[in-house]
């Protein structure tokens, strides 16, 4: 696979040669008759930094497709208003398996929280994806949000409007709103998937950390471009305002013969992630393990955080090391790609997930709150592991399907209950 990389690159790329214009964007006639069309990620008029837009050379534009029928997918829901009452306790969820019956991507997604609002371009959903058959001859239009991909079980292979990524466990893709994918697979696939109705995802600022460190732009991938020449008919599914709908056309909606911009799907390896950590004593707050983070208006106040766990050394000195008991004002949506948490030795299972929302108090579990209090504090190195967590400003309201479908662990709670009394 070939890439070009780089967070917010300004990418240029074309599948032939020549099919990209060079010192102007739409020409009165764009190379080889292709068709010039621009996709905006941002407002035109957002400040420099945060502009985002792609053009892209194509065989035929966008709007040569049929008109739109709605299309039903009662698992999938959207923003706070689709969510049940929600209880105020920790809740967690064991691994759902993948259904044996033959679903794609689309067929395959299971809404589990919900916050925030499309319309308001605020909030964002937890979901699962539950599938095992590659699209085929389908693409997905995501309008009402952009797609954070963390895969769990098999790999995808995703053919987007603006060329080829492969992303397997351990890798997460981004794939921003409005762009035109399609997703194949080898086998039973699990993925956690965060809809981010918000603004659009960026790497957080430094501060004191300096020029370098967390996760480096550099280790973003775009695509080239590839064009698909397959003819026949296409079926494209929007999802947009919370409904999925349906519409045909003549060609591949891959036909992006060549593009250049900033706004484009990316691929990255979270082994690139550099972990940052206390080397003297007491265990920080896991804002240093933020990947991406979509903020909101409020300076500090996250529509959603991308966080991860992933293998790092503990040295901390007469600490304890795992976290510590805490109840938070933010959100916090986990999963668990591969390994053990070190809050949850046990419970908390590759698949399964975790909801603790705000001012829900949570922290290790018996077993790991005995251990690391006796624990010799020699350097130890967490490793074989990747945790991650989707943590919101906004409280996560459960579906039907998360609350009552059966994959919640109704003893969760029990894991807490051997913590004794301190001595009076
Ligand atoms: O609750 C959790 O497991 C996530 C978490 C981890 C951590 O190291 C500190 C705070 C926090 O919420
Ligand atoms: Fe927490």
């Amino acid at each position: 696979m070939n890439y070009q990389s780089g967070f917010g690159n300004q990418f240029a790329t074309e599948a032939v040669a020549g099919a990209l214009p060079v010192g102007r964007n739409s020409p009165q006639r764009a190379p080889h008759g292709l068709y010039a069309e621009l996709i905006s990620g941002s407002a035109f008029t957002a400040p420099r930094a945060e502009n985002q837009r792609s053009w892209v050379y194509r065989r035929r534009p966008s709007v040569v497709v049929g008109a739109f029928t709605p299309l039903a997918q009662p698992w999938l829901k959207t923003g706070a208003r689709d969510g049940i009452d929600t209880p105020p306790n920790p809740l967690r969820w064991h691994p759902i398996e993948v259904p044996a019956a033959s679903a794609d991507f689309v067929e395959g997604l299971r809404s589990i929280a919900l916050n925030g609002d499309p319309e308001a371009q605020t909030g964002m959903a937890a979901h699962l994806a539950l599938f095992n058959r590659s699209m085929d001859k389908r693409a997905f239009v995501n309008a009402d949000g952009d797609l954070l991909l963390v895969p769990q079980q098999g790999a995808l292979q995703i053919r987007t409007e603006l060329g080829l990524l492969d992303v397997k466990p351990g890798e997460i893709a981004l794939l921003p709103r409005g762009i035109a994918f399609s997703i194949a697979v080898d086998g039973p696939t699990r993925v956690y998937v965060c809809e981010n109705y918000g603004a659009a995802f960026r790497l957080p600022e430094l501060g004191p950390i300096g020029s370098n460190g967390l996760a480096n732009a550099r280790d973003f991938l775009a695509p080239v471009a590839a064009v698909d020449d397959t003819t026949g008919e296409f079926e494209i599914v929007k999802k947009y305002g919370g409904a999925l709908w349906r519409a045909t056309q003549p060609h591949s909606p891959f036909n992006v013969v060549a593009w250049h911009g900033n706004l484009a799907p990316l691929k990255y390896d979270t082994a690139h992630f550099n972990t940052i950590g206390s080397i003297s004593f007491d265990h920080p707050d896991p804002s240093i393990f933020t990947v991406l983070t979509s903020p909101t208006d409020t300076p500090g106040t996250a529509n959603c955080d991308f966080v991860i766990f992933p293998p790092r050394w503990l040295v901390a000195e007469d600490t304890f090391r795992p976290p510590w008991y805490h109840r938070n004002v933010m959100s916090e949506f986990m999963g668990l790609v591969y390994g053990q948490y070190d809050a949850k030795p046990e419970g908390f299972r590759p698949g399964g997930m975790s909801l603790h929302n705000g001012m829900v108090p949570h922290g290790p579990d018996t077993e790991a709150f005995d251990k690391a209090s006796n624990a010799p504090l020699a350097p130890h190195k967490l490793d074989n592991t990747l945790a991650f967590m989707f943590e919101s400003r906004w409280r996560f309201r459960l579906t039907e399907f998360a609350l009552n479908g059966g994959a919640l662990d109704a003893a969760y709670a029990d894991c807490w209950a051997g913590l004794k009394e301190a001595a009076r």
